[in-house]
């Protein structure tokens, strides 16, 4: 798991830190003077002003939450993520997310993806460790019941003996739909929740959980991210209604509560976040390209920004938000910071692999390494 992070023990006072660790406790320091307006510390006060529906400020969570380079850290513990997506179709979804959380700062980016699909994604990056685990219908229809049961029974226990180790998993980009890749990943899910691994679930992995909304009712470190059609098929399900644009805040906050708590993430012009109490917007200028692959990104930043938003919880100094909602908006506000620099680069070719090269540069803007 990831080391806690250095803990500050007042505002005015700086305590004694090594210099790398000192740049990060100036930044908390100065988010907290910036929240309280220059008042004295005040926790009611700072949750209150954190708790109202209102634009956040993005800059800010991502100096607050983003860890700082400490030479006594050791591999794993800016972070390890897994992505569970990549079949046949889609090789480049889970590709983007996990490639994504890398590039932000994670130190260990893991796919778990279908056979077919591995030495593809392999082949785009020596960076991933690639899984071949998951198995299609086609690949397994010929075998009789109980032998299909051994092969999901196989395809859990590759995962199983990962699973404690991952921080986060992003799970649905590039999975595709397939009816019993899909059983699989519902037992993944499962698997996760015993483990209280969180999971971020995007993409495909929504249109499971929307058909078996059990499968996050209730769990508290789920993060759901859906895209126009996805939050569309949420809400007919979950509310029985259309989505209403009008009351867009108060929808997503009663869409959050019905399913026990969950965050939830709507993508959109402005990017929408609740888990049923608060409700924050990310409205940062991005970029008018629309190309596939943008949630990608955002999915595997929010992996890496919520795993070290955790961290913060233990710090009695640290926002009082929920850490679910902080990575939420650390990770939209810089895919959009992201978008808008490679699109003034590339303009209208701008691509999602673009926007990716950019993540690092966006990043060291707003929380520079050194
Ligand atoms: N480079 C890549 O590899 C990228 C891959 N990507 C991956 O693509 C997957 C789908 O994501 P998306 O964003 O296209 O979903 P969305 O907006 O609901 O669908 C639009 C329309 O298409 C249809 N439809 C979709 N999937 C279907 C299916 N399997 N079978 C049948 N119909 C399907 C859908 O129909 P409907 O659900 O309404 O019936 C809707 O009308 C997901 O895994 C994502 O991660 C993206 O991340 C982009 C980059
Ligand atoms: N109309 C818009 N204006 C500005 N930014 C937008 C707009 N729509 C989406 N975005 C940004 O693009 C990001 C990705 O959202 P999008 O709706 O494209 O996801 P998606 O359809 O899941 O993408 P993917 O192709 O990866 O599946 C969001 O975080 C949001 O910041
Ligand atoms: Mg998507």
């Amino acid at each position: 798991m990831l080391v806690k992070h250095s803990v500050i023990s007042g505002l005015g006072r700086l305590t004694s830190h090594s210099p790398s660790s000192s740049s990060s406790v100036l930044r908390r320091q100065q988010f907290l003077v910036r929240t309280l307006c220059g008042s004295q510390i005040h926790r009611p006060k700072l949750i209150r002003a954190m708790s109202s529906t209102s634009e956040a400020d993005a800059e800010s969570v991502l100096r607050t939450v983003t860890p700082s380079l400490d030479p006594k850290r050791h591999k794993g513990q800016a972070g390890k993520i897994a992505v569970i997506g990549g079949c046949r179709e889609y090789t480049g979804a889970p590709y983007f997310a996990a490639i994504s959380a890398l590039k932000i700062g994670a130190d260990l980016s893991h796919v778990f993806c279908t056979k077919d699909a591995a030495p593809v994604i392999k082949s785009y990056s020596p960076e991933l460790i690639v899984h071949p685990v998951l198995e299609e219908s086609y690949s397994i229809s010929q075998l009789s019941e109980e032998d299909q049961r051994k092969v999901q029974d196989k395809v859990l226990g590759e995962v199983d003996k990962w699973m404690e180790r991952f921080d986060c998993l992003v799970i649905g980009p590039g999975l595709g739909r397939d009816p019993f890749l899909l059983e699989c990943v519902s037992k993944i899910m499962l698997l996760a929740k015993k483990f209280n691994v969180p999971f971020v679930v995007d993409g495909d992995g929504l249109f499971l959980v929307t058909n078996s909304i059990d499968l996050v009712h209730r769990y508290p470190l789920a993060v759901l991210t859906p895209n126009v059609n996805e939050y569309k098929r949420l809400v007919q399900k979950v509310l029985n209604c259309e989505v209403d644009e009008q009351n867009a805040e108060d929808q997503l906050r009663t869409l959050a509560k019905q399913i026990g708590g969950v965050t939830i993430l709507r993508k959109g012009k402005s990017d929408l976040i609740s888990n049923g109490e608060t409700v924050k917007s990310v409205s940062i200028y991005g970029s008018p390209r629309r190309c596939g692959g943008q949630g990608d990104i955002l999915s595997g930043g929010v992996a890496v920004f919520w795993s070290w938003a955790r961290q913060l919880k233990s710090d009695p100094e640290s926002p009082a938000e929920n850490p679910a909602i902080l990575g939420c908006i650390a990770a939209s506000g810089l895919l959009r910071k992201a978008a808008s620099l490679a699109f003034t680069k590339h303009k209208r070719s701008t691509l999602t692999s673009d926007i990716i090269e950019c993540l690092g540069e966006s990043l060291e803007d707003i929380c520079p390494a050194s």
